[in-house]
């Protein structure tokens, strides 16, 4: 999409606010330095929630655990070219900064009205490019130079071996943002299961001093894991982009039900995604949805391995991801989503709670 429009702020004597509240719009490294300093010397507790903008429930419900535990909260709002390989889709990710904004401002006179909360929303860091990435826009293929942060072997599998740059970029931003807003606390969603593990390792590693919180995901009322990303579907792919989350329902149906080997936990999830897509094909071009599979996997909670058995007292993750084929055959004035309809890559899990043998 278009680059961000910013009008939704104003500025006296040099501080940019969010109209008609006290968050600060910080859009420089050194300006985030200026304003942490005093809070390093006066110990008010600062929590950080990354975000790539067009905000929804998932962030808001992070903000709101980030407001619960910390005296400020910082939200950072940046659509970051290294995480996405050269054929992805940073040229049409959606950027909503009027509506990401007034959502903030919202929250905020929420969070201020409720008593329950350390503190509220006090800045939102929107950085550029050349801010972030002082030597120059990163490279997004595998071989680029450059002063990244790999973290593997978790990040070489399930959505590193589909988007082979992807946690090089994510675990490269989020060491920049640690280090530009140092903070005590860091909030992330459980719907990027294995980001949450990058970033956990990440923080072990390099014996970052933050502490790592991990929000449930939102979904929405028929299941589907909130997503920026869902703007792209419309209504014919939206209907049926919860066969993702069904699917991981029917494999933890069978844990549930006392499965422990591989075979039979996955093999509900696959057969209910056949089924859904042989009902799909069966309908007219003009009205179905075609989906693949890109995977689903049974993995280990701390170090997502592919598991050929549960340990009952270890349990798992069950996540996968799927492809939403363009819509075929569009009909007169139907709706192809935001940005006209090309493939629709999309992620969810459950985490298989450990269990008394
Ligand atoms: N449904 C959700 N519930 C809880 N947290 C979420 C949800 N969706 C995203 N998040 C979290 O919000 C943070 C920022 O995510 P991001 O801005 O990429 O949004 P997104 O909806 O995941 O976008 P995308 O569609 O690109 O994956 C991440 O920690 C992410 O895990
Ligand atoms: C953590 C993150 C903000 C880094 O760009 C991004 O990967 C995301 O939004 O999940
Ligand atoms: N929430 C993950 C960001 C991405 O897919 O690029």
């Amino acid at each position: 999409m278009a680059s961000s429009c910013r009008s939704s702020s104003s500025s006296s004597g040099g501080i940019e606010k969010i109209p008609s509240t006290s968050i600060r719009v910080l859009r420089s490294v050194e300006s985030v330095r200026r304003w942490r300093k005093p809070h390093l010397i006066d110990r008010r507790t600062v929590g950080l929630v990354p975000t790539m903008g067009a905000l929804h429930e998932g962030h808001i419900s992070l903000i709101r655990a980030a407001a619960r535990e910390n005296h400020h909260v910082v939200v950072s709002v940046y659509v970051n070219p290294a995480q996405f390989g050269i054929a992805e889709d940073l040229a049409s990710y959606p950027v909503t900064w009027e509506a990401d904004t007034a959502a903030l401002a919202r929250l905020d006179r929420e969070l201020a009205d409720d008593g329950d909360n350390l503190g509220r929303i006090s800045a939102v860091f929107a950085p550029s490019t050349a801010d972030m990435y002082p030597a120059g826009f990163p490279g997004q293929e595998i071989n680029s130079k450059g002063s990244f942060v790999t973290i593997t072997p978790v990040g070489d599998v399930l959505e590193g071996a589909s988007r082979p740059t992807f946690f090089r970029g994510v675990a490269t931003v989020c060491m920049k943002l640690f280090n530009i807003v140092q903070p005590e606390k860091v909030y992330f969603g459980q719907k990027d299961v294995q980001q949450t593990v990058v970033i956990r390792t990440m923080v072990r590693d390099f014996m970052l001093p933050t502490e790592v919180v991990v929000g449930p995901t939102m979904r929405a009322p028929d299941g589907l894991a909130l997503s920026s990303r869902n703007v792209y579907l419309g209504e014919r792919r939206r209907a049926v982009a919860t066969v993702l989350n069904r699917a991981l329902k029917a494999a933890e149906a069978a844990f549930v039900s006392g499965a422990r080997d591989r075979e039979t936990v996955l093999g509900a999830a696959t057969q209910l995604a056949s089924d859904v897509l042989n009902e799909q094909m069966a309908l007219a071009p003009g009205k179905r949805v075609k989906f693949e599979i890109d995977y689903i996997s049974l993995s280990d909670p701390n170090t997502m391995e592919e598991l050929s058995l549960i340990d009952p007292a270890r349990g798992g993750i069950l996540s996968g991801a799927i492809r939403m084929r363009p819509v075929e055959a569009p009909q007169e004035g139907e709706d192809l989503g935001h940005s006209g309809g090309p493939a629709v890559r999309l992620i969810d899990n459950i985490i298989l709670e450990p269990v008394a043998a």
